[in-house]
């Protein structure tokens, strides 16, 4: 690392997740859950500005309202990653939020991952992405792959890793207005947890028309508007919940198709279209 304080800003995207299938397989003894699941980014997400400062201090703005600054995962990541470093420097961070919150978009874990990769660039550290991803991991579940940039096959909770290559569709994603509380939905009783494991090999070969979503009967009970959403959508075109939820995503061949699905919606919810993508577009602008 040079002692001159690195004169370059990064803007960078955070983009979406979403969980093209997601079976749980288990639970340990810690409560997290064992899970199966198969991960692929959207061309849709956050944007983070990022600047090195020479005093040590994590500055984000603007704050998201009902977060604490200190829980924020962008100034957690940044700090994780100053105490891992020994790195004298802080940043200046402006974040423009697109994501929900609780949306099963992953977007707090893609923020934190962008902040891993981009202030380890702005600050010139080297890290590996292996000791980003596992700096990550301890910030959320979903943070590695978003580290490694690559759409994967994930088992374990989420942070055991093999790159896979999906079809890539276009999606219309729905937010049905609600925030799903991701430990709600797995401390539920009803949920299904002893789904047989398979290989990768299987999950793949069914293809998008075998993908299903373990979450989706105990999320549905519980928050009636996601039910809702699920249903309407089904009518229309291939529909999953992401994650635990709350968004859904319908499946269609073309952006004209999505296009469509867009109009029927109107003003019902809000929701936007997105195309699945193997590569992050993160590791498209730092080229790692
Ligand atoms: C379900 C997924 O959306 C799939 O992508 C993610 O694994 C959830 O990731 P996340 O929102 O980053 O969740 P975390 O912040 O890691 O965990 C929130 C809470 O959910 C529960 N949790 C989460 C992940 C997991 N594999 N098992 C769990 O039981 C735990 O109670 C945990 O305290
Ligand atoms: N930068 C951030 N962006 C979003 N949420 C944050 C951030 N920092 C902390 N949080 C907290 O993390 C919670 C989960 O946010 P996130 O957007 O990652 O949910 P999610 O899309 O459901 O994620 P997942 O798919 O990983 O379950 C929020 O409700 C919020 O309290």
């Amino acid at each position: 690392m040079s002692d001159a304080l690195p004169a370059s800003r990064l803007t960078l995207p955070a983009p979406a997740k979403l969980n093209r299938m997601l079976h749980i397989t288990g639970r340990r003894a810690d409560g997290y859950h064992e899970l199966q699941t198969l991960f692929q980014f959207l061309d849709h997400g956050d944007t983070l500005h990022l600047a090195p400062r020479d005093d040590g201090k994590i500055r984000l703005t603007p704050g998201i309202a009902g977060v604490a600054p200190e829980e924020n995962l962008i100034v957690r990541a940044a700090r994780r990653l100053q105490a891992e470093s020994g790195c004298p420097l802080g940043a200046d961070i402006h974040l423009e939020k697109r994501l929900p919150m609780g949306g099963g978009l992953g977007g707090g874990s893609s923020d934190a991952a962008t902040t891993l990769l981009g202030l380890d660039a702005l600050w010139r550290l080297g890290l590996t992405l292996e000791r980003l991803a596992a700096l990550g991991l301890a910030l959320g579940a979903d943070v590695p792959v978003f580290v490694h940039g690559h759409a994967a096959w994930a088992e374990g909770i989420g942070e055991r890793l093999t790159p896979v290559t999906l079809d890539t569709p276009w999606f219309v994603v729905v937010h049905p207005g609600i925030e799903v509380a991701t430990p709600a939905v797995f401390r539920a009783p009803e949920l299904t947890r002893h789904t047989p494991p398979i290989t990768m090999a299987r999950a793949l070969q069914g293809g998008a028309s075998s993908w299903r979503n373990d979450c989706e009967a105990t999320v549905r009970a519980l928050y009636p508007p996601v039910a809702a959403a699920l249903d309407w959508l089904s009518e229309r075109a291939p529909t999953m919940l992401t994650g635990t939820g709350a968004c859904v995503f319908a499946r269609l061949a073309t952006e004209e198709q999505a296009d469509r699905l867009l109009a029927e919606i109107g003003g019902r919810w809000k929701a936007f279209k997105a195309r699945g993508l193997n590569r992050s577009p993160l590791h498209d602008v730092l080229d790692r």
